[in-house]
């Protein structure tokens, strides 16, 4: 089967078993997701208040907002931000274009690295695949793109993801300096970290119609090794869920036009554990297809990734340790395909 599945992607199997996941799919029965979960309210962040208003006090209490959603959730939704909903469509639109292609067409861009096209790469024997097939670009710094894995078809996929990530970009900065000022750092700290310009990546997420969502996860539990990520999730489709310490998986709701913007470990680390790292998984859907775009930040990997020093005081121990950013984004890779173990935990001091 694992040969078989190498030459694969997860959408000609959808085809061929009407959506019927074969048994590497299939999860153990306590990582099932099983169904009937709640949908929950989660944090809502106006960004036009919080970075562009001039009535202090509607900037302050969204920062105050900010602040207690990124220390108990880690995530958000972020309203106001200024894309252009006919932006936001037109990025889905090609998402979906690209992904119905022949699979010939999209196979010009297959790779069994993480840049390109392509589905999970089996890491080891007996692991649990994903339902997922996924189209992963770097997009920053520009001189760093890869444009022969940026496709052809649909032609408009080259210029409309130059101008979301050339637009969100600016957002992305501004939010992470939101962040560092109100854990009291200067505002350029978290900036300053990335090399250059900033290092981001584009995820196309494609997770084809499932039979059996209860037994699959279209995304495994995981964490991301980011500063921040920011998704722009399916805007008919739910499949995000958080996990929650005394409360279990909670449902991400859509709420139109909204990204969805999640810290990862790098922010859990140089905030010392004041911005968590939501642990989320996918779930997939028996009646329809669902796409999801994620854009990931991250600081330098040359660096060395540890706990801001203003952060660290009396009341306020060092949670963890000091660790280079390559030796941690390889660990984490690892770690990610054999599931179940937090990166994170293993830095803890
Ligand atoms: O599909 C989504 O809504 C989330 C995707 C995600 O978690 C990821 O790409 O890391
Ligand atoms: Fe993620």
């Amino acid at each position: 089967m694992e040969d078989k599945m190498a030459n694969m992607r997860v959408q000609e199997l959808s085809e061929n078993t009407n959506g019927f996941p074969s048994e590497c799919f299939i999860q153990k029965e306590s990582d099932r997701p099983g169904s009937n979960l709640a949908i929950s309210t989660i944090p809502v962040i106006d960004l036009g208040n919080l970075l562009n208003s001039n009535d202090p006090e509607v900037k302050a209490e969204e920062e105050l907002k900010l602040k207690s959603a990124l220390n108990t959730w880690g995530l958000f939704q972020a309203v106001g931000h200024g894309i252009p909903n006919r932006l936001l469509d037109e990025i889905q639109d090609i998402s979906k274009s690209f992904f119905h292609q022949p699979m010939e067409e999209k196979m010009k861009y297959f790779t069994t690295e993480l840049e390109g096209y392509g589905n999970d790469k089996i890491a080891f024997e007996g692991q649990i695949l994903d339902w997922m097939d996924r189209l992963y670009l770097q997009v920053e710094p520009e001189n760093e793109r890869k444009t022969r894995l940026w496709p052809e078809g649909p032609t408009s996929f080259k210029e409309t993801l130059n101008e979301y990530s050339t637009q969100l970009k600016p957002k992305v900065d501004h939010v992470l300096k939101a962040i560092a000022r109100l854990l009291g750092l200067e505002e350029c700290y978290f900036t300053d970290q990335r090399k250059d310009n900033g290092t981001a990546f584009v995820r196309f997420n494609y997770f084809p119609r499932c039979s059996r969502p209860d037994l699959v996860t279209g995304i495994k539990p995981h964490t991301d090794v980011t500063e921040i990520t920011v998704i722009f999730p399916d805007q008919n489709v739910e499949g995000l869920q958080i996990y929650r310490d005394k409360v279990g998986w909670v449902k991400v709701p859509i709420l139109p036009y909204a990204f969805i913007i999640n810290c990862g470990d790098q922010m859990e680390i140089m905030s010392n554990g004041q911005c968590k790292s939501p642990v989320h998984r996918v779930v997939t859907n028996s009646e329809k297809e669902r796409f999801s775009l994620a854009m990931f930040v991250y600081a330098d990997f040359d660096k060395d990734l540890e706990p801001a020093n203003n952060l660290i005081g009396e009341g306020r121990p060092r949670l963890y340790k000091t660790v280079n950013g390559l030796e941690y984004f390889e660990s984490f890779v690892k770690d990610y395909y054999k599931g179940g173990v937090r990166t994170l935990d293993s830095m803890k001091t």
